[in-house]
């Protein structure tokens, strides 16, 4: 919940908008800062959890690079201030145009998922005239125990290169004359609670970083992707991931040679508990089997409840009545357009000031404008005239 100079100052704005607490926000990479950049691993921030040029360049000034998935994101990456060797490209289907972008800014590295995008690479990397450095992106079948549609790391899932096919892949790499095999690249899903996967994913990375090196390979980056997830139950008492735990166990787990370094794409723990979705109520209608809350903020703002069932915490910020049990919906013509069901909250009226929390990551960058919705601008705790 927040003090109550700041929801003055949060009546001021156009609902519904995005709210970042940018103090929250530094006090995340303050962890980020202790417990993985000081140890000398090296973090890229996932540009698609959040890809505002404010949020960017606190992220940037942390000392973290960034990890995109399209030529979009490299662009705002450049433009946000990253040096296009802190840069790392992803993704399953880049287009020529996004590959061409990379190479003409010398990007630190492509991560690449199948042999035909290698061969692309290599053939556009010709004509560019300079080598490109490539992480394959490796499947290690590994079930990341999240909500299925952010599951990336098994046999079924469409990313990476599955084990089988390895050593066709890097059987080719002497005919790859434009390209130079720095690392290999694991990403198992996302908003991942337990440590049972990473450590899973730690001893598959270790068997495929010592079977790679056998065969005369020199990878110097071991890069396992993010995933960490966050509390969206209680996101003021956690307000920051446990980053303690969640790097020290790589530390321990992770086999690195001493030519190797271990890299990291973190996008929702690092921006997820900055944000929230601050909207109005604009009716209360008592049904028969339900009393429904309707905000003016819909699944065009936040899709991740209508997405992948996903809860996040509402807070009332302008009620003190008595507790109530509602529906909080949206004004979308979906009938999944409901922020959550059956959640008791204080009692609401017209006009209310609502927050939903824990909306800092996949929120704003999902945004549609279905409806023919307006977007309002963001509002940043630095500016606030509290
Ligand atoms: C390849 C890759 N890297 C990094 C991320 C960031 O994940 P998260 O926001 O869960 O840390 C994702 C998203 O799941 C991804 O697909
Ligand atoms: N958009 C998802 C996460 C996808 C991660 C990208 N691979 C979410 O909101 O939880």
């Amino acid at each position: 919940m927040y003090p109550n100079n700041v929801i003055s100052a949060l009546q001021e704005f156009k609902t519904p908008y995005f709210f970042y607490d940018l103090d929250v926000l530094r006090n995340t990479l303050e962890q980020v800062k202790k417990h993985a950049i000081s140890k000398g691993f090296h973090v890229h921030f996932a540009l698609k959890a959040n890809n505002q040029t404010r949020i960017l360049k606190v992220i940037k000034e942390a000392g973290l690079g960034a990890d995109c998935v399209s030529g979009g994101e490299v662009q705002r990456a450049i433009d946000s201030g990253f040096s296009p060797d802190e840069i790392a490209f992803a993704g399953v289907g880049k287009s020529d145009e996004e590959i061409e972008l990379g190479l003409k800014h010398d990007i630190f590295c492509f991560n690449c998922e199948s042999t035909q995008e290698l061969d692309v690479l290599n053939e556009l990397a010709g004509q560019h005239g300079n080598k490109a450095r490539v992480a394959l992106r490796l499947n290690p079948n590994v079930e990341a125990d999240t909500h299925k549609y952010i599951t990336t790391g098994l046999n079924e899932n469409k990313f990476g290169i599955n084990e089988s096919d390895l050593d066709t892949v890097l059987d080719k790499f002497p005919d790859l004359e434009n390209l130079e095999l720095i690392g290999i690249h694991f990403h198992i899903g996302s908003q991942i609670e337990k440590f049972t996967p990473f450590e899973e994913l730690c001893s598959k990375a270790n068997a495929l970083n010592s079977y790679i090196e056998d065969k005369g390979f020199k990878l110097t980056v071991i890069n396992v992707g993010g995933g960490f997830g966050i509390n969206y139950d209680h996101p003021n008492d956690h307000s920051v991931p446990d980053f303690e735990r969640f790097f020290g166990l790589f530390e321990e787990n992770i086999k690195l040679k001493n030519h190797q370094s271990l890299h990291f794409e973190l996008g929702r723990s690092v921006a997820g508990q900055c944000g929230s979705l601050i909207t109005r109520v604009l009716y209360t209608k008592e049904g028969k089997a339900k009393n429904f809350a309707i905000v003016d903020a819909g699944m065009t703002e936040l899709i991740r409840p209508a997405l992948y069932q996903a809860k996040h915490r509402i807070d009332v910020l302008t009620s003190d009545k008595g507790e109530k049990t509602y529906d909080v919906v949206g004004p979308i013509c979906e009938s999944s357009d409901t922020f959550r069901k059956d959640v008791s909250i204080p009692e609401v009226q017209r006009g209310d000031l609502i927050a939903i929390r824990s909306a800092g990551a996949y929120g704003e960058v999902m945004r549609s404008a279905y409806n023919l919705r307006e977007a309002n601008p963001s509002v940043y705790s630095d500016d606030l005239n509290t």
